[in-house]
């Protein structure tokens, strides 16, 4: 049966980077069709009423409908251990996230910290995450099949390290390339499933490894490819000293064939220009994750500078570097991140980003991300008054967008009022 969602509904016609804020369609009194999983129709909420008498109506009244949010960076293997305190990145991984990963070689932890992470991504409106997972494969199973039994869209991969990282989470260039390839056959467009070659970043694999994983790349086009780019000083001087011939960070990557419109940077704070021109000649794409970068102390991701040379790029909480699940409470930090670089990011800028952005960064973008007939009916209904701070300073805005940002810098799981999963009502 059809369902009809009524209330301020916000999409978007095109990039509003480029096309300025008023490439977001807002309709004060708005209505989404969805049916089959899909939508159906996106109009206003008296001709949709008009043309779909039969349909189910849900009137969520003032709340906004939104496509759900996109997660483009996590590592949902590190959920228990977010907010782990006092380390850089290089120390953060060895104290904190290694020793938490080893614990995921249980395949009934695995699937236990699968479920929660998936529970809480959809608690805070994220309907698709592209995950890490770590060395171990059950770990990836165990994410596919929790993203599965909540019908989610995902994109997830095994981690591969077999270098710089303890006994017990490494592997090697062989087991990484047959473990991935047999992952890879196994779920790669199975249901609402894709499977991602990750390697983890260049330290933590020999040249042996990487060029595995580039040969399986190429094998398997259709795959993305997702690692680390740049995010700290320390890690940038280490791939050096790994890699003398290479010439620069990206060049590590490009060497071995894992450069290509379907590679996912994440961080990529520090690219040279070098580096810069040859992401947007390849057309991959970069992730941005504000709130990891704050709390790892790793710098300032230059939003306005990558958008205006053209790169595509999504927004991401890195959890467990990011510090919160909500790609809201990521919003802000985005937010926080352009000021301290000199530019206040338009909060249509910042929505488009945690949701068509995203899903074009993971070659999604006429999948998942939009409000448009066909598009995949993942969908939340947002709150715009959902704590007492927020209700009173939505109560003076003048227009939509001063109505929307106090959710963006103070919102969280309580601004989600409902979640609908591939058509479904959570
Ligand atoms: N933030 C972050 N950076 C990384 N670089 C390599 N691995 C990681 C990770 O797990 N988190
Ligand atoms: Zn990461």
């Amino acid at each position: 049966m059809a369902n009809l969602l009524l209330g301020q509904t916000l999409g978007y016609s095109s990039d509003p980077f480029y096309d300025g804020p008023a490439a977001a369609i807002i309709e004060r009194r708005g209505a989404v069709l969805v049916d089959g999983g899909r939508i159906q129709a996106v109009g206003t909420a008296d001709d949709l009423r008009a043309a779909h008498p039969q349909a189910q109506v849900h009137d969520y009244g003032e709340a906004l409908i939104s496509p759900g949010f996109i997660d483009a960076h996590i590592h949902y293997p590190q959920t228990a251990m977010i907010a782990s305190w006092g380390k850089r990145l290089i120390d953060w991984l060895n104290s904190y996230t290694f020793p938490e990963e080893m614990r995921l070689e249980d395949p009934a932890y695995a699937q236990a910290v699968a479920g929660t992470c998936m529970d809480l991504m959809l608690d805070h409106g994220t309907t698709t995450v592209a995950s890490y997972c770590t060395v171990a494969p059950q770990s990836v199973t165990a994410l596919f099949k929790a993203a599965q039994a909540r019908g989610m869209r995902v994109l997830g991969g095994k981690t591969c390290m077999d270098r710089n990282a303890p006994e017990g989470l490494r592997d090697t260039a062989q087991s990484a390339y047959d473990q991935s390839k047999a992952l890879l056959e196994q779920w790669h467009g199975r249901d609402r499933i894709s499977y991602v070659i990750t390697p983890r970043f260049a330290p933590t694999s020999t040249p042996e490894q990487l060029e595995a994983l580039g040969s399986l790349w190429a094998e398997h086009p259709t795959c993305l490819m997702q690692t680390h780019i740049s995010e700290q000083h320390e890690e940038i001087a280490w791939v050096k000293e790994l890699f003398p011939e290479a010439r620069d960070y990206l060049d590590v990557y490009e060497r071995f064939g894992l450069l290509g419109a379907g590679g996912l940077y994440g961080h990529a704070i520090y690219l040279t220009e070098r580096e810069r021109a040859r992401i947007r000649e390849t057309g991959a794409a970069l992730v941005h994750c504000p709130t990891s970068n704050t709390f790892i102390g790793s710098g300032l991701f230059d939003m306005a500078g990558l958008k205006a040379e053209g790169q595509r790029i999504g927004l991401a909480t890195d959890i467990g570097g990011g510090s919160n699940f909500s790609m809201l409470r990521t919003m802000a930090a985005a937010y926080e991140i352009g000021q301290l670089r000199g530019t206040a990011l338009h909060p249509s800028y910042l929505w488009w980003l945690a949701t068509a952005g995203s899903a074009q960064a993971l070659g999604l973008g006429d999948t998942i991300g939009r409000l448009a007939p066909g598009y995949e009916a993942d969908l939340i209904v947002v709150d715009l008054a959902s704590t007492p701070v927020i209700a009173q300073r939505h109560a003076q805005a003048k227009d939509f967008w001063e109505a929307l940002f106090p959710t963006i810098m103070m919102g969280d799981d309580r601004a989600i009022r409902a979640t609908w999963v591939g058509g479904n009502p959570r």
